[in-house]
């Protein structure tokens, strides 16, 4: 019960990227993903999703192959991504951006979806009516977790879950994913915040240029700064 990555291997633009990492997201904790600025963090979480063709190794969840399949066969495996940048259908209303995430079920299951996502992001409710272009960058990113979320995915797989946004809406979204972890799904979270990260998770892994520097216990990192420290070093 387990979504693994094992000795995955990436090439971007004809560039070898992710030099054959290890990465294990058990279900009903945070897993983190921490690393500098073009370690491969993006990259591991597009090929997780179906958006990026390995050059070698296996993504399986639950015993089931994700490598090699379209993101609508990764959803449907119970996989769910958000990428960076909390991109939404700018000109649509919020109601029907989460709509456009529910496709996949049946239509008279799309109501109860979205009734169930807004449980948990009920500050959107005010707002489904609204072009999801007037939302704030903290709202979209909730319309962004929201989508991922109304397919009831067993594991989840956030990039960048605060880049830009501000202090207060932060807090708020790493309530969110803790509450989704408690509730039985696989976080992997990548978070510009080492802090946060390392206080929301149970285990956590540090990229350096495309190779493991460190897989282990978040505590373990929390009392080894020295490992942050020089992986963002290095990069630099
Ligand atoms: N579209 C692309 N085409 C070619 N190479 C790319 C592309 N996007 C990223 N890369 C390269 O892939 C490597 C890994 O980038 P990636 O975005 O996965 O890193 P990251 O750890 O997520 O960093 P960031 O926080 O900057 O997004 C980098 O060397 C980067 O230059």
């Amino acid at each position: 019960m387990m979504l693994s990555v094992n000795d995955l291997r990436l090439q971007r633009g004809g560039k070898a990227v992710l030099h054959g990492i290890d990465l294990q997201v058990p279900p009903g904790e945070v897993t983190a993903l921490l690393g500098a600025n073009g370690a491969g963090k993006s990259s591991t979480v597009m090929a997780i999703g179906g958006a990026l063709p390995l050059t070698g190794g296996r993504i399986e969840v639950e015993g089931n192959a994700l490598h090699g399949q379209r993101p609508e066969r990764v959803r449907a495996l119970g996989v769910a991504v958000v990428p960076e940048g909390h991109r939404v259908l700018g000109d649509l209303s919020v109601l029907d951006n989460l709509r456009a995430a529910a496709t996949a079920l049946p239509a008279a299951r799309v109501a109860d979806a979205v009734e169930q996502v807004l449980a948990v992001f009920p500050e959107l409710r005010v707002k489904l009516a609204l072009p999801a272009r007037s939302l704030s960058g903290g709202q979209k990113q909730m319309v962004c977790i929201a989508q991922a979320l109304i397919g009831k995915p067993r594991y989840l797989a956030i990039d960048e879950l605060s880049l830009g946004l501000a202090p207060t809406v932060v807090k708020r979204l790493v309530e969110v994913v803790q509450q989704v972890a408690r509730e039985g799904v696989g976080v992997l979270l990548i978070e510009q915040f080492t802090t946060v990260a390392l206080a929301v998770s149970s285990r956590a892994y540090v990229l350096e240029r495309g190779r493991m520097a460190f897989a282990g216990s978040s505590q373990e990192l929390r009392s080894r700064p020295e490992i942050l420290h020089s992986s963002y070093l290095a990069a630099a």
